[in-house]
């Protein structure tokens, strides 16, 4: 089956094109690398199939038309530069706003659990009864990834998870979406600007406010691709797969 069904997807804020006839079939169980330029329209895109922002085309997720999709099939990792670290709030309390999908005032013991328990999965136990405000970047990306999995969605989007991460942490990361995807054949898309791992990755989608290239790396990460999205490739020569650089 398909986890997700993009066609001729557009969003338009304003007179302003941020993406125009985005069409993509992912496969079920496929973990996606999305890489494209600052403002090609990536976050854009995650938001969309979310519902975030409005759009024109349209997307079907596991067969479905996104208006009959349920929010508990999906997990989101925000960019954390957009969270406001000033909120008086615990690791544990943000976690479980993944079962509610609202701030909980109070938790009940099983909700208190289960936060517990997406905490371990992603090694960050330590941190459940931490402030957020006294959270190191790459510790709360490992927060919000708790929250993200905490209702075992089976699409899993991350908007550059690993910024911040150290890289013994990034290891971590990948470790545990490879360890998630593997027991729950979820899928998964994920924005990054790490050329290494999108190298790793079942697919990758390079985009510039359109569809560039779409495949296994070795077809969507060469020279022509990568110099048609990004306009040039500065100093990135020998980061594609094209050419026998890999
Ligand atoms: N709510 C909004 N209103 C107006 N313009 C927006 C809005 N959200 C995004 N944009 C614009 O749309 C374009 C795409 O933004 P988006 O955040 O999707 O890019 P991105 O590829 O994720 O970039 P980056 O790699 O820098 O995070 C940008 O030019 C941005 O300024």
């Amino acid at each position: 089956m398909l986890a997700l069904e993009v066609q001729d997807l557009s969003v338009h804020f304003g007179e302003f094109r941020a993406l125009e006839g985005v069409s993509l079939k992912v496969p079920e169980g496929a973990f996606v690398a999305i890489v494209g330029p600052n403002g090609a329209g990536k976050s854009t895109l995650l938001k969309a199939i979310l519902g975030l922002v409005p759009f024109r085309g349209e997307v079907r997720v596991l067969g479905r038309p996104l208006a009959e999709t349920d929010p508990l099939w999906f997990g989101y990792v925000p960019q954390i530069k957009t969270f406001d670290r000033s909120f008086p709030a615990l690791s544990l309390e943000l976690v479980a706003t993944g079962l509610r999908r609202r701030w909980p005032f109070r938790l009940f013991p099983w909700e208190k659990e289960e936060a517990l328990s997406a905490l371990r999965r992603v090694g960050a136990e330590a941190l459940a009864f931490r402030p957020l405000g006294r959270l190191s970047g790459g510790q709360l990306q490992r927060v919000y990834l708790a929250r993200a999995l905490i209702r075992r969605p089976r699409i899993l989007l991350l908007d550059e998870p690993a910024t911040g991460v150290d890289r013994v942490g990034e290891v971590d990361l990948y470790r545990y979406l490879e360890a998630y995807q593997e027991e729950s054949g979820a899928t998964v898309l994920m924005i990054t600007h790490d050329w290494e791992a999108a190298h790793h990755a079942s697919h990758v989608l390079v985009m510039n406010r359109k569809v560039v290239g779409f495949g296994p790396p070795e077809r969507a990460l060469t020279e022509e691709c990568l110099r048609q999205a990004f306009g040039h490739l500065g100093h990135a020569h020998g980061l594609y797969l094209g050419g026998g650089h890999a």
